[in-house]
């Protein structure tokens, strides 16, 4: 999968250089590009944004150097794209927003299997609408959210949904069982994790998970998914969600 990312702090992204992610690009997994967005700026103060039509605080990121920096990427993504990709298969545009639709594991899980993905950055109050209108033209927009809550740029949403959705792409994690019994893979939350020594400070691992009856364990791991699940995300539980508490 290739994947640019454009910024106006570039160095943010250095992360991505790190532990399963950097390995995978080293290992040409993920080819990994990132763009300073002041590179695509005409003027001499190359300037990004502006202030609001309409009024109100803060600033806009101007569409034209946005536009300059995606055409570069997407034209030169063309000739460059995996040649298995089917023709005419747009990238994806990602855009880490407040106002996007809900990042979750199943977004993740699409845009795995996408050849191409271009991450842009916002920054301020947002990017200029009518950018958002063109790339509609030469990409797949998709505006995402990471969460209810604002940050002030798209930077650190994009690490973290470059890592959800690189991690995914089949050999970035060694073991792919490790990605099957996740958080939200399932629909659930995760069971609790042990590990040695078997009593820590008066402190003893639950007993079934010594046994050595993987039935029991498996029975056990699933109740405590469906526990934890009801206690702190009963949301995820599909049906009456008004279900009795736990004997
Ligand atoms: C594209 O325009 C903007 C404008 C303002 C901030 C940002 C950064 O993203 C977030 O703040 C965010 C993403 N998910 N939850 C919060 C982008």
């Amino acid at each position: 999968m290739r994947v640019d990312v454009v910024t106006i702090f570039p160095e943010y992204l250095a992360a991505l250089d790190v532990s399963l992610i950097g390995k995978a690009r080293r290992d040409g997994l993920l080819d990994i590009r990132i763009h300073d967005l002041r590179e695509h700026t005409v003027d001499r103060h190359r300037t990004v944004d502006d202030t609001p039509y309409g009024g109100g605080a803060g600033m806009v990121m101007k569409p034209e150097p946005w536009a300059l920096a995606l055409e570069g990427i997407a034209v030169a993504g063309a000739e460059a794209a995996a040649p298995t990709a089917p023709q005419g298969a747009r990238p994806v545009l990602l855009v880490p927003t407040p106002s996007g639709t809900l990042f979750q594991q199943a977004v993740a899980q699409e845009l795995s299997t996408a050849d191409h993905l271009v991450v842009a950055c916002g920054r301020y109050e947002g990017i200029d609408e009518r950018l958002f209108e063109w790339a509609g033209e030469h990409f797949d927009v998709r505006l995402v959210s990471l969460g209810d809550y604002v940050l002030n740029g798209g930077e650190v949403a994009a690490l973290a949904m470059i890592e959800a959705i690189g991690r995914l792409v089949p050999g970035v994690v060694g073991n792919p069982e490790s990605l099957v019994e996740e958080s939200h893979s399932d629909g659930l939350l995760e069971y609790p994790v042990y590990t040695k020594p078997s009593s820590w400070r008066g402190r003893e691992v639950p007993e079934v998970l010594l046994s050595g009856d993987h039935g029991r364990v498996a029975a056990w791991r699933h109740d405590q998914q469906l526990e934890r699940t009801r206690a702190r995300r009963p949301d995820l539980l599909p049906g009456d969600k008004t279900a009795p508490p736990l004997a």
